[in-house]
This record gives structure tokens, C-alpha cells and sequence, in this order.
């Protein structure tokens, strides 16, 4: 049995139209069509309308290393509540274990560099991203629009490129079977090549978020 924060393959592929990423080394799904045109659409809406430079939790003095825009979805806003429904939905993760869903967009030339979604335990960084909520359990992403050039995620250790379009969701559970990280969920958001590309990122914890 899981915890309030976990999800699993055996749930995740109850959904219709789920297709599990076919690796032994990774728990990964993909959906493609997962939220509608209009949603999305109502998603870049708010992005465009409110954000800021990206940051990253584990500075490694490469300024160039996640170069995106990114904003806070506002749970006031109805397109963020029905986003997160839908995710509660699909997960089945607890949302109280849910960091605040997280907007990015990329320019012609943005990207965000190889790294991993979960926290080394042994990093200066641990006590302040985790100290209180724990590890990163499961990453949920979806993609709001197509992007004419680039803009591809990559993992690069087990040979897997998804492509952008708009409303397919990707999510990978973050840990190995014994709960520490798994190095093959390293990934690559590569640069947007032409056009613009809109993703919301969903990450869940361990224990309950803030
Ligand atoms: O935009 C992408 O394709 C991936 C984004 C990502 O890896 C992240 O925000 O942690
Ligand atoms: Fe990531």
C-alpha cells in the first residue's frame, strides 16, 4: 500500500487511453489529450498574463542552466481549480501533498538543462526544499500547446524523447522502489526551436505542502 503522496502504475493505468513508458527503469506514463483545447488555452492565458524569471532550487552557477519564465497558478482562478481537479482525479495523490501548481513558458532559445525533479538528501539544499514536505514523490507535467520546432523533453537514460502538444500529459514517479531518487528520470526540457511552448508542472511530496 502507498502513502497520501504516492501514486502508482497499477492506478495511473486504470484512466483510459494511459500508456506506461515501456522501461524497466522508470515508472512513467503518458496521455496524450488530457486536458481540453480550451483549458489550455485559458492556462497560457494566465502564464502570459503573470510571470517571472525561473528559478532553481539547487544553484549550480550556471545561469543559463533553466533559462524559462515561470508563474504561480493562482488557485482563485477557475482554469487552475479545474486543472487540479483533474489532476487530483487522474494521480489519485492526496492534494495536500501538492506543491502550487507551477506554470513555465519558453522562448525561441529557452530551455532547462539536465536535472532531476527530486533532492539529493546529501545536498546543502535538502533542509531548506524538504525539510518539512519531504522528497519529491511524483512529477506531472502537460504541455498546453504544440511547438512548431524544439521544445522536447528528453530522458536521456532510457532513450525517451517526448514531444510537445498540446494537453498530453507526461508523469513519472521521481524515487526507486527502496524511496530513494532514481537517476533515470534525468531529463532535458531542450530548446524551443520556433514558436513558443506552455507546460504546467505539477510536483507531489512525501508529507503534506505548506
Ligand atoms: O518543460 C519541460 O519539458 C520540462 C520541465 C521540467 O523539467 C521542470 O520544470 O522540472
Ligand atoms: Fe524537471
Amino acid at each position: 500500500m502507498h502513502g497520501p503522496g504516492d501514486s502508482s502504475i497499477e492506478f495511473l493505468r486504470t484512466h483510459h487511453g494511459v500508456m506506461r513508458v515501456p522501461s524497466p527503469k522508470i515508472e512513467m506514463v503518458v496521455k496524450p489529450a488530457f486536458l481540453p483545447p480550451a483549458l489550455c488555452a485559458d492556462l497560457i492565458h494566465l502564464i502570459e498574463t503573470d510571470r517571472r524569471p525561473s528559478t532553481l532550487a539547487d544553484y549550480n552557477g550556471d545561469t543559463a542552466f533553466r533559462t524559462s519564465e515561470t508563474c504561480d497558478m493562482k488557485v482563485e482562478e477557475p482554469a487552475v481549480r479545474e486543472a487540479e481537479r483533474m489532476l487530483t482525479d487522474f494521480t489519485g495523490i492526496n492534494p495536500a501533498h501538492g506543491e502550487t501548481l507551477q506554470g513555465q513558458r519558453y522562448e525561441v532559445g529557452q530551455e532547462f538543462k539536465q536535472h532531476t525533479d527530486w533532492f539529493n538528501p546529501d545536498g546543502e539544499d535538502w533542509e531548506k526544499f524538504c525539510s518539512v514536505a519531504g522528497q519529491r514523490t511524483w512529477t506531472f507535467m502537460v504541455y498546453l500547446n504544440d511547438v512548431e520546432a524544439g521544445g522536447t523533453t528528453r530522458f536521456k537514460s532510457i532513450g525517451k524523447k517526448v514531444e510537445p502538444e498540446a494537453g498530453k500529459l507526461v508523469g513519472w514517479n521521481n524515487r526507486k522502489a527502496d524511496g530513494s531518487g532514481n537517476v533515470n528520470t534525468l531529463h532535458h526540457a531542450m530548446k524551443v526551436r520556433k514558436g513558443m511552448k506552455y507546460v504546467i508542472t505539477k510536483w507531489y511530496r512525501e508529507k503534506p505542502w505548506g
